[in-house]
């Protein structure tokens, strides 16, 4: 039987993390994230910034692949609690 691997990218975590705003599901971090404010998410995403720096300096690209992943994320939560769209921050690409 063929196996299908969903590669994950930014789009499609944009669209994962609009759902689970608007459907709320039992244990989502996501939905504890958005909850918790812009406050929270901008000191989280200032963490995760660091983290970037540290690994970029100091650590491996994996480890510094994945913090970059984590800054991403971040970015996201706070996008879609302020109810911006992907094409809003595009246009200024
Ligand atoms: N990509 C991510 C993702 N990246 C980072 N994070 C969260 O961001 C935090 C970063 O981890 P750190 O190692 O920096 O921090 P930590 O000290 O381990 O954790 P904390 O004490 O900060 O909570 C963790 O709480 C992670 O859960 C993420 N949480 C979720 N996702 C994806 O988002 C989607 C929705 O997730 P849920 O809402 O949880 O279903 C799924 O595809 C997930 O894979």
């Amino acid at each position: 039987m063929k196996q299908w691997v969903l590669v994950k990218t930014f789009e499609s975590l944009f669209a994962e993390l609009t759902e689970r705003a608007a459907t709320r599901p039992e244990g989502s971090g996501t939905v504890a994230a958005l909850d918790a404010g812009v406050h929270s998410q901008g000191k989280k995403i200032l963490e995760e910034a660091g983290e970037v720096w540290i690994a970029a300096e100091h650590e491996s690209d994996d480890a510094l692949s994945e913090e970059i992943s984590q800054l991403l994320y971040w970015v996201q939560v706070l996008m879609v609690g302020k109810g911006l769209k992907l094409e809003d921050v595009y246009r200024h690409l």
